[in-house]
């Protein structure tokens, strides 16, 4: 297997939405630290992505509600100094820019000033299009988030399919117009239907990258535990699972206990 693009010596922004003009796909992953980075980054993934799924699978918290801001500028700094070519967005976290658009632009700037990641990614649409404003003028790259928005769990109730209903299907189209007319260089579209993805991407001009929400979006996203198996609990019917790393990662270590017991480990060339 080869990287794909090889000539690309760093992605940005530019690079994804040429992607889209040309029709190539864009590949995504999350990484919340620097030595899975690295793996993500020389692989050829193009746009990394430092979630705040990091509340889940860094902190083991329910949702992801809880991360801070200092949170995710340790692992984004992290992700950073592991990363050589691909664009690196980091999640706003719950808290950090909803309802306050000078909060919301100190918190984007915290995050490019003490990180040096490349864009910020928001959840929702027109509720939150001021601050999306405010921090576009200070010259950073945002990134939408629409459709199923964990940050706003709560007032859903459940992590099920989104805008199945034709309401809820039209505010998301309007809310994804509005995105690519304020600025934002693309937008995440998470668990709504197939049919509605289709119509979304072919309408923007800039790329979706989505994520339980068909094949016609302009790119995909899977969190990294969950695609290499690392997490063996989350197991949605949108993720393809393309190593199983919990049992690989379990016997290695079953097998380190069994030769620290059995006085095998270490042996005379690994001792002084
Ligand atoms: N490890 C991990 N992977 C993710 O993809 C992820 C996170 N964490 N945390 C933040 C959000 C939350 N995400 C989610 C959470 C739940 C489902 C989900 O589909 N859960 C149930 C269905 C629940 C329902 O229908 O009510 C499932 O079994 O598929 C999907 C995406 C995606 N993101
Ligand atoms: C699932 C992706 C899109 C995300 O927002 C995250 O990992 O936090
Ligand atoms: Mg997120």
């Amino acid at each position: 297997m080869s990287v794909h693009n090889p000539d690309i010596k760093r992605v940005t922004t530019h690079t994804i939405q040429e992607l889209k003009n040309k029709g190539e796909k864009i590949s995504a992953l999350t990484a919340y630290d620097y030595s899975m980075a690295r793996v993500v980054d020389a692989a050829g993934v193009e746009l990394i992505l430092v979630g705040d799924s990091a509340s889940n699978v860094m902190a083991g918290h329910e949702t992801t509600l809880p991360i801070t801001l200092d949170q995710m500028i340790y692992h984004a700094s992290s992700v950073v100094r592991g990363v050589k070519r691909a664009l690196v967005v980091v999640d706003l976290p719950f808290g950090s820019y909803q309802g306050n658009s000078s909060e919301a632009l100190r918190s984007a700037i915290r995050i490019m000033k003490e990180s040096g990641a490349h864009a910020v990614k928001m959840e929702g649409g027109q509720e939150i299009r001021e601050s999306i404003v405010r921090i576009l003028s200070a010259g950073v790259p945002v990134m939408g988030h629409l459709g199923l928005t964990p940050q706003s769990i709560y007032k859903f109730g459940t992590y099920a399919v989104r805008a199945k209903e034709e309401a809820e299907a039209q505010k998301l189209i309007d809310d994804a117009n509005m995105l690519q007319d304020i600025g934002c260089f693309g937008v995440v579209l998470e668990k709504i239907p197939a049919a509605l993805t289709k119509t979304v991407s072919q309408n923007l001009t800039i790329p979706t990258i989505g994520i339980g929400a068909g094949p016609d979006a302009d790119g995909q996203i899977l969190v990294i535990h969950d695609m290499l198996g690392i997490n063996n609990a989350f197991k949605p019917r949108f993720l393809r699972q393309y190593a199983d790393l919990h049992t690989i990662m379990t016997e290695a270590i079953a097998h380190y206990v069994d030769d620290v017991k059995a006085n095998d480990f270490p042996n005379e060339k690994e001792a002084y």
